[in-house]
């Protein structure tokens, strides 16, 4: 489904971020990114999906999407693409929901703007969601602001929102990082569950390689800009190639003698 092959990503003129770096993923997998901060698993995972910021740019590779590279695709193709066939989660995105807007017409108005659906399905659709990602009391949540919600409530609404339209790929940046250990471990589940359910597929950037031994089919581990380790989850944990992974896997917690992944 998604083929990443030698990409090599600049901000400005000499300041190489990322290097020659690959990846192969089948449709309804999971793969997670791990690394240090700084080492470039945002900046690769924000030109998947088009947005790199500032002056960053791809100078070589490529990101092939279902036989299609996705370097070249006009604003127009991107609109067609860009939440719904592959959507995006970051750390915060429960945050970025106005303010002063109920939830309920946040949501529909994003179903509208993607799809025809009269007011009542979009209401229904934009429920089940939110009812599967664990909300309680969906109709009570359509109806409040965001500042009546917890921090994990809204990321939980920033989640339901990106899956709404059952998206090929989902590319998520730390989805949980900013959450408390409970309710990390609550929507990591969740987005397991999810992806059982529509066959997502779900590149998910962390620090942590605990959550990434926990979920992911396949670890791809950076640093400063380059590929140091990249296999099955097996493969990358049970036979590390770089110290830099060693170093990442005895800095997991263990659980009576054993390692707690
Ligand atoms: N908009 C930008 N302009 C210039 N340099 C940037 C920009 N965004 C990121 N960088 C640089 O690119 C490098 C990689 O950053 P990136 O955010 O991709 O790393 P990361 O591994 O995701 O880190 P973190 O875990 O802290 O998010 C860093 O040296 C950073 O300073």
């Amino acid at each position: 489904m998604l083929e990443i092959k030698d990409l090599t990503i600049q901000y400005g003129e000499n300041n190489t971020v990322v290097e020659n770096f690959s990846l192969n993923m089948q449709k309804g997998e999971i793969i997670s990114i791990v690394g240090e901060s700084g080492s470039g698993k945002s900046t690769v995972l924000r030109s998947i999906i088009g947005g790199l910021l500032g002056q960053g740019k791809v100078i070589s590779g490529d990101i092939i999407f279902n036989g299609k590279s996705l370097l070249n695709l006009s604003n127009n193709e991107w609109r067609e693409i860009r939440g719904t066939v592959i959507s995006m989660i970051s750390q915060d995105c429960g945050a970025t929901l106005d303010p002063i807007r109920k939830i309920g017409s946040q949501y529909i108005e994003y179903i509208d703007a993607h799809t025809n659906l009269k007011k009542t399905e979009a209401e229904e659709k934009a429920c089940s969601m939110l009812e599967k990602v664990r909300l309680p009391e969906v109709k009570n949540i359509m109806n409040s602001y965001p500042y009546e919600l917890s921090g994990g409530m809204k990321q939980r609404v920033g989640i339901a929102m990106a899956l709404t339209f059952k998206p090929e790929l989902v590319l998520a940046d730390e989805p949980t990082s900013a959450l408390d250990v409970t309710t990390q471990a609550q929507i990591v589940k969740q987005m397991m569950e999810l992806r059982d359910e529509f066959n997502t597929g779900i590149i998910i950037v962390t620090h942590n390689i605990g959550v990434a031994a926990y979920m992911a089919d396949k670890i791809v581990v950076m640093q400063k800009g380059v590929v140091v380790d990249s296999g099955t989850r097996e493969e990358v944990i049970n036979n590390p190639k770089s110290d830099y992974t060693k170093k990442l896997l005895k800095s997991i917690p263990e659980m009576d003698g054993e390692r707690f992944v």
